[in-house]
């Protein structure tokens, strides 16, 4: 009997926590909306996109950001050894791999950022817009830095190194609310689920956990516009600090260790951004020639071959007839396509015109 309570008194915590959190998560979206207005929104930080992707570099000040502008790409970004050297956002291209990789130094954020403390908010903003973040902190004070920032990204939507939760989610006009899930749950249940949509003022859906998910996650999923983003820790300075603590901290998920004082494991660093970028490389091949490994088309991921004909010529794709694509998006080799087949990385494309 004892042993019942404690199950039932941990289940009501769990209700309460995630109403909590449903509450929460609510009241926060509305503190987060003024920054809509065109006032608070990024003056001098709207940065055209270009290229075929793009990094953001957020920080606290005088981490090395600006440093690792200036040795990365050709444009100089001025660095300094006092905080907030950078007041705006500036541009530079990593040329890699045939890519062009969009690099935005920015300046530094500290606590509070998110609410709007220095140039946090427009910062935030700018990260939002990247396809990798590469968190940069100095190596002799990482630990407390990384966690600051992580939690003010948190704050508003940003999910570092996550991706979406697997949960299926319709509102409904009617009918009640139906629940079901493919695996068993052991941080939610349909009552808990119940609570958080109705504290939404959601009476009608249909719900279905493909994942055993927390209530953070369902949450997440029903507030929507979160963003799930790869970020690189990027721990600079290493010149700085111990062998002991270089190892430790490299040994760390999803961070690189580099000094840019010194220049080094920068190498490393682009491999690994490389990666986290997953870009999707084409081969084009013409009619009875072989595929032209040396000059690849570069697109993000989920390109189709409208976007394949769209980079090789603007008007390729109203000539279009059809593709033969060899690789892995196909299920033979060569096969014949439309337009709307979706690529995949290292596949080998010859178009056919009209
Ligand atoms: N020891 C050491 N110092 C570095 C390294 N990289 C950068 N610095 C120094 O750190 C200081 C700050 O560098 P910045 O590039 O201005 O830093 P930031 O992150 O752009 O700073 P804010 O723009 O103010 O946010 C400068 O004095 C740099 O010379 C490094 O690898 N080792
Ligand atoms: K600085
Ligand atoms: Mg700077």
């Amino acid at each position: 009997c004892g042993l019942r309570e404690g199950v039932s008194e941990k289940r009501s915590t769990e209700y309460h926590l995630g109403l909590l959190k449903a509450k929460l998560a609510k009241y926060r979206a509305q503190l987060l909306e003024p920054s809509k207005s065109p006032a608070a929104k990024g003056e001098g930080f709207d940065v055209m996109k270009s290229g075929d992707a793009r990094v953001a570099l957020i920080g606290f000040p005088s981490v090395g950001k600006s440093t690792f502008l200036s040795l990365m790409t050709s444009t100089a970004s001025e660095a300094a050894s006092y905080e907030f050297t950078t007041l705006t956002c500036i541009p530079g291209v990593i040329e890699y791999k045939g890519a062009n990789i969009q690099l935005l130094d920015l300046p530094g954020i500290i606590e509070g950022a998110a609410q709007g403390k220095g140039r946090g908010r427009q910062v935030i903003a700018v990260a939002r817009t990247a396809d990798v973040v590469i968190m940069m902190l100095d190596a002799t004070k990482g630990e407390v830095q990384r966690a600051l920032l992580e939690k003010e990204l948190e704050s508003v939507g940003i999910r570092l190194n996550k991706s979406k939760p697997n949960i299926y989610f319709k509102p409904k006009k009617g009918g009640g609310i139906s629940f079901n899930s493919t695996v068993t749950l052991t941080q939610c249940s349909e009552k808990l689920v119940q609570l958080i949509l109705h504290e939404y003022k959601i009476f009608n859906a249909e719900v279905l956990f493909r994942e055993d998910c927390s209530p953070d996650e369902f949450i997440d999923v029903i507030v929507g516009n979160r963003v799930y983003m790869p970020c690189l820790y990027v721990y600079n300075k290493i010149d700085q600090i111990s062998m002991e603590e270089v190892d430790r901290l490299a040994r760390r998920p999803h961070s690189v260790v580099i000094s840019c004082g010194m220049k080094l494991n920068l190498d490393y660093l682009l491999e690994k951004l490389w990666e986290y970028l997953a870009l999707t490389c084409i081969y084009t091949k013409k009619r009875g020639q072989r595929p032209d490994f040396t000059d690849a088309i570069i697109l993000r991921k989920g390109a189709s071959v409208e976007h394949v004909c769209h980079r090789i010529h603007r008007s390729l794709a109203s000539q279009f007839k059809y593709a033969l694509v060899w690789g892995t998006s196909t299920k033979y080799s060569p096969q014949r396509v439309g337009l709307t087949h979706m690529m995949e990385h290292e596949d080998v494309i010859q178009i056919v015109k009209k």
